[in-house]
């Protein structure tokens, strides 16, 4: 595979480099501009990604950093709560970190939004790297900087903007991730299509039989122009005063969905959920054509991002939008889609309409 990485800027400035790797070969190399021997280093993970490659990891970091440790949490969404949060706190100062040492966040993005989290509230901010190894996470969660938890049900709703000194994806890692997990993150590359680029849109669709058989190079050029497409957004607007918002297609109803549904379902597949009703909502307001809908709908097919939540009804979903963080003034803010790779932010999407498309979803 070619050795590719993309430069993150902020005003001009170089925030941090995207490495697209096929192996951990040249990892420290990468680091070596963090001055890693007079460092701590603690390795952030999670009970499924552990055994596949913390070692592998700890034994590169070992010999050049000051002191390696690793802090390891039962996966999945459940455990992205500030309880987990606590529990990496006191690890980290029963360790004496200071302000100089290092988070190393490795797994999807669970890990990286919490580990990130703890990196940017511990003694106010230290820095992280992201060593991402989901589909989702290479595409999306590990760029960008934004860092959270859950807070009881409410997805997302503590975090704090603080972006990582490099993000390093070896694509090999995706050989052991399960299809279902593989699939949740193709919900987040459709949505880069769609929102941003018609072409890169109509790539995938016809890229679809070696998405679907793994092919690693078409696998390695979809997820660099996936995160091309979020680089140059974040670049422009990184703490979401405007544009960013873009980035969260889908996500108005889907994150409703996902809470109502008590994370039975992946971050993913409810995005694709989301995505399917903004674009039906875009739709009926003319926006775009029936043709479109009809096709972007295929592509999810394709995934099978097709999952049910019929156990919910539209009031419920339409109640806890409205407490999600995408409230401005009073309005819900939505994303709707003017064509196929243009997006836009929309304030005036009544409880009518929303009633409407979810009634149609729920029959
Ligand atoms: N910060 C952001 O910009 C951003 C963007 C999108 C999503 N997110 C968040 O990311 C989370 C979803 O991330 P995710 O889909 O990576 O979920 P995840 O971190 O839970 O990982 C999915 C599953 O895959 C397993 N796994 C991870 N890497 C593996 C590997 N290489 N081989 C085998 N199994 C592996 C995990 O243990 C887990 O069971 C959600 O919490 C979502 O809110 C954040
Ligand atoms: O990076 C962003 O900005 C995004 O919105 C990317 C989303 O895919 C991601 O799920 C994000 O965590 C959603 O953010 P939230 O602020 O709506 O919770
Ligand atoms: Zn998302």
């Amino acid at each position: 595979m070619e050795k590719n990485s993309l430069e993150v800027r902020e005003q001009g400035q170089k925030i941090y480099d995207i490495y697209f790797r096929d192996s951990f070969e040249d990892l420290m190399e990468a680091m070596s501009g963090l001055g890693l021997s007079g460092r701590k280093v603690c390795i952030v993970t999670e009970s499924h990604v552990a055994p596949l490659y913390l070692k592998e990891i700890y034994d590169l970091l070992n010999p050049v950093c000051a002191k390696v440790t690793t802090f390891s949490f039962s996966a999945g969404e459940a455990h992205k709560q500030l309880k987990t949060i606590e529990q990496l706190y006191e690890q980290l100062i029963r360790n004496h970190f200071d302000r100089k040492d290092l988070i190393v966040a490795l797994g999807g993005g669970v890990v990286g939004d919490m580990a990130g989290f703890a990196a940017a509230t511990y003694l106010r901010g230290i820095d992280f790297i992201q060593i991402p190894t989901t589909l989702l996470s290479q595409v999306d969660s590990s760029i960008g900087g934004k860092t959270g938890v859950d807070f009881i049900q409410y997805k997302n709703m503590v975090g704090a903007f603080h972006q990582p000194k490099l993000v390093y994806i070896n694509v090999n890692t995706l050989t052991t991730l399960l299809d279902r997990e593989y699939a949740s993150g193709m919900a987040e590359v459709i949505k880069h299509g769609l929102i941003k680029d018609r072409e890169y849109y109509h790539w995938i669709r016809n890229h679809q039989s070696e998405i679907l058989s793994k092919d690693s190079q078409i696998l390695a050029e979809m997820i660099l122009k996936s995160c091309d497409i979020k680089r140059r957004v974040v670049e422009v607007d990184p703490k979401e005063q405007g544009e960013r918002a873009l980035l969260n297609f889908g996500h108005t109803l889907g994150h409703a969905v996902e809470t109502l549904m008590d994370f039975s379902l992946l971050h993913g597949e409810c995005v694709a959920i989301g995505c399917r009703l903004a674009l039906k909502l875009s739709g009926k307001r003319g926006m775009i054509s029936e043709e479109e809908v009809k096709e972007a709908n295929a592509l999810f097919d394709v995934f099978h991002l097709d999952q049910r939540f019929d156990r919910l009804t539209a009031e419920q979903i339409i109640e806890t939008t409205k407490s999600d963080k995408k409230m401005a003034g009073g309005h819900i803010r939505f994303i709707l889609l003017k064509n196929i790779g243009e997006a836009c932010i929309d304030l005036t999407v009544s409880d009518e309409e929303m009633m409407e498309v979810l009634e149609e979803e729920l029959e």
